[in-house]
């Protein structure tokens, strides 16, 4: 049914297909891209069987993907920078390696844009048994090469027997068609017969390497020496000890932003291959797997993480928390994590070659157990999972932070399900190259800091009821797509028909957003239609050509932190309609004596490539003597505050005394997403960052963050004071006084 539907859309779009002509833009040519305006515009609504249930899809990931091939080849994205990697192996438990491939990039190029600065690494695992060599994951395409070497440098990979996908990008699906490619190759040419190799992974995977390889001419070889199996939750997939029921039990843990997540129990070692939970994007120190400094030197980076990725999806986080109910345990004896280096990897596999190792390996690897077939055991639900190490997709392996690390994500699911009990706010969007994607991303992190929870949905995953449902628990809504021939993807015309058919949600503030490539129509029509139905927005409409910019992610943020502000408004005029006089609190002893505390009037500026942003800061304090160091206090909803993450760079301008009634006007009004916030300031950039100073300051600061911890409300920054300046010898710096501490 759902290939005849699939046929029939492809015969649809063919027949009617037009095609665009050459266009040139900022000195790209673009091909012609062939537009199927009636496929377009038809309804793609599929029956499918989604996350185990019957429902009404508006479209399938695999099945309608936003681009298809009538719409001829992708138009060529503005070029981006060669990402450099690099590998190293780490025992991780007596039998368990961790190839970790390294990328020191500044910002990741190849994924979702994230501001962390960092790096991030692309774990992969193996596993060896008896009878059984077991690899977990295949990273990023920019890893592919190196990657398969290493695998190679440590076993035959005619010996691999079962390969375990914790989730599948479409930009690893590369990584994977070069370790079959080249298991393939080692199996034609090996003079003994090689089994063929287990890949196991959920269902959704599936649906990605089916189309991706199976349904390729010049791909579909690779999958002939390829058992794929799907994954159930609770099922014993491969060895991984000597005895008979030490078996490698996958657990599957969806979220819409990865619908085929699963992680991978290893009862042996006590190890949880985590995936994409509890991991973080940055790079370890090399010759450490783990994380050896704890709390302390990955806390910033597991918090970020999950308040990108994860905050917006806490039902179906704590839903996976649930059902794998996480026992810290000890680590046995023996398994303090050891790095080879790369030359000895290389070495030992030149030995290898040299001794001949490599046929008897494959010789064993033919006298392993037959395949097995998938167990299909009953969900652990809430059997505990004793783990001694966390042993993630990016970041560092988890150890000496395992106990906070799992009480942190329950506080922070638990927080977010809390702010979603009063307030929430939904994110659709629709992204076939990721670029509106980081938008979303962006635009919901934005929601999350302003307090009110978010529901991010992807609209080639969700189902059409999904979205309904979320709109009626929504007080506010944004709309994200981009353009494909001239149009926004049938996906958002049919959410969005949705949402105008929902009556409560006329009355919510919304937004809409979007990446296009030359005439952007998608987020014209969007604002139109729900402009033309009463909506009314929170933030101006956000169009961005091809790949946001720092700037642009600012923007976003910004106007979610609008979206946010707007909602919060909206409740709060309900609840004083509903109960007046509750505003006229008096500020209690404390408050009154806080008030007390003084301050350096001052003014913080950041700047990261295009984005700059500025704040009146008197929260602020001399921390260390040697090396120079500050502290300074920033609400965490303040929108500087993205650009003051560790490794983040800033000036702080000390105000003269007597000169603090223009810069307070000029900072302390609200500003609207995207304002230039220092327009009414005059400012020089300094010396070495270029950061905008106050031309009237007393003196200056330059400053790069080193850590930051959480304060309540505020994040206390510590940061090393670079360089800085006396300007005005005779002018002392303005005290901010106060009355009351419940304020600046
Ligand atoms: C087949 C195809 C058709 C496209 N048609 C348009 C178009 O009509 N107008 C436009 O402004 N951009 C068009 N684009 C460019 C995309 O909008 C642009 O690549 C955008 O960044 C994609 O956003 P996304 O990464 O969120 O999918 C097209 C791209 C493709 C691949």
């Amino acid at each position: 049914m759902r290939a005849a539907n699939r046929q029939q859309l492809r015969e649809d779009a063919r027949s009617t297909g037009k095609y665009a002509a050459h266009r040139h833009v900022r000195g790209h040519a673009f091909p012609a891209a062939p537009i199927q305006r009636s496929a377009l515009k038809k309804s793609r609504a599929v029956p499918i069987s989604h996350r185990g249930r019957k429902s009404t899809c508006l479209t399938q990931a695999t099945a309608a993907p936003l681009v298809t091939s009538q719409m001829g080849p992708a138009p060529v994205q503005p070029p981006t920078e060669p990402v450099v990697v690099d590998y190293s192996i780490y025992t991780v438990a007596p039998n368990v390696k961790m190839l970790r491939g390294t990328c020191r990039c500044e910002r990741l190029k190849y994924e979702v844009e994230y501001g962390m600065k960092r790096g991030t690494t692309d774990n992969s695992y193996l596993i060896t048994a008896p009878g059984a060599t077991v690899l977990i994951d295949v990273p990023y395409e920019a890893y592919g090469e190196k990657f398969v070497s290493t695998v190679e440098s440590e076993v035959p990979l005619t010996s691999l027997t079962h390969l375990i996908i914790t989730q599948l990008d479409t930009k690893a699906v590369t990584s994977l068609e070069l370790l079959l490619a080249r298991r393939k190759a080692a199996a034609d040419a090996s003079a003994t017969a090689v089994e063929p190799l287990q890949v196991v992974l959920s269902n959704p995977a599936l649906r990605l390497v089916q189309p991706a390889i199976g349904e390729k001419a010049d791909k579909a070889h690779l999958l002939s020496s390829v058992q794929l199996v799907v994954a159930r939750s609770g099922g014993q997939v491969a060895p991984c000890g000597p005895a008979e029921g030490d078996q490698l039990q996958v657990i599957l843990t969806p979220t819409p932003r990865w619908p085929d997540l699963l992680v991978v129990h290893d009862p042996v070692n006590r190890l949880l291959f985590s995936s994409k939970l509890f991991a973080a994007h940055v790079a370890p120190p090399e010759g450490e797997a783990l994380d050896e400094n704890g709390w302390e030197g990955f806390g910033d980076d597991w918090r970020y993480y999950f308040e990108c990725m994860l905050a917006p999806s806490a039902r179906q986080a704590a839903a996976a928390l649930d059902k794998l109910d996480l026992v810290p345990a000890r680590r046995r004896p023996g398994t303090a994590p050891k790095r080879l280096n790369k030359t000895s990897a290389a070495l030992r596999s030149f030995f290898r070659s040299l001794l001949g190792l490599e046929k008897k390996a494959a010789a064993a690897g033919e006298e392993g157990p037959a395949p097995a077939t998938m167990a299909a055991a009953a969900s652990p639900g809430s059997v505990p999972l004793p783990v001694c190490t966390l042993l993630p997709m990016h970041g560092p392996g988890v150890s000496s932070a395992l106990t906070q690390l799992l009480q942190e994500y329950r506080k922070w699911v638990d927080e977010q399900i809390k702010a979603a009990a009063t307030s929430c706010a939904a994110v659709f969007y629709a992204s076939a190259y990721g670029n509106t994607a980081a938008l979303a991303q962006a635009i919901s992190r934005g929601i999350t800091k302003g307090g009110v929870a978010v529901e991010t949905i992807n609209l080639e995953l969700a189902a059409l009821q999904e979205v309904s449902e979320a709109i009626t628990r929504s007080q506010g809504f944004v709309l994200g797509s981009p353009t494909l021939g001239g149009h926004m993807p049938t996906q958002v015309s049919v959410a969005m028909g949705a949402i105008l058919r929902e009556p409560s949600a006329k009355a919510m503030p919304c937004g809409v957003f979007g990446s296009f490539g030359w005439s952007g129509e998608a987020v014209d029509e969007m604002e139109g239609r729900l402009r033309d139905a009463g909506f009314g927005f929170a933030f101006d409409s956000i169009r961005v050509k091809f790949k946001p910019t720092a700037k642009d992610l600012l923007l976003c943020e910004e106007s979610g932190r609008a979206l946010a502000q707007s909602i919060k408004k909206r409740i709060k005029s309900k609840e004083l309609s509903a109960a007046p006089g509750t505003r006229a609190l008096n500020a209690s002893g404390p408050q009154l004596a806080m008030g007390r505390v003084v301050g350096s009037l001052s003014v913080l500026t950041a700047k990261d490539e295009d984005a700059t942003s500025a704040m009146l800061a008197s929260w602020i304090s001399q921390a260390s003597f040697d090396p120079p160091g500050v502290t300074v206090s920033v609400k965490k909803d303040r929108a500087i505050e993205k650009l003051l993450v560790v490794g983040g760079k800033f000036a702080v301008s000390m105000v003269a005394e007597g000169r603090e009634r223009p810069v307070m006007k000029a900072l302390s009004r609200p500003f609207s997403p995207g304002e230039d916030r220092l327009a009414d300031l005059e400012t020089v950039p300094s010396p070495h960052l270029g950061v905008p100073l106050l031309k009237t300051a007393n003196s200056f600061l330059e400053c790069s963050v080193v850590t930051r911890m959480e304060a309540g409300d505020h994040y206390l920054i510590y940061a090393h004071v670079l360089d800085g300046k006396v300007l005005n010898e005779n002018a002392p710096t303005a005290v901010h006084h106060r009355k009351v501490g419940n304020h600046y």
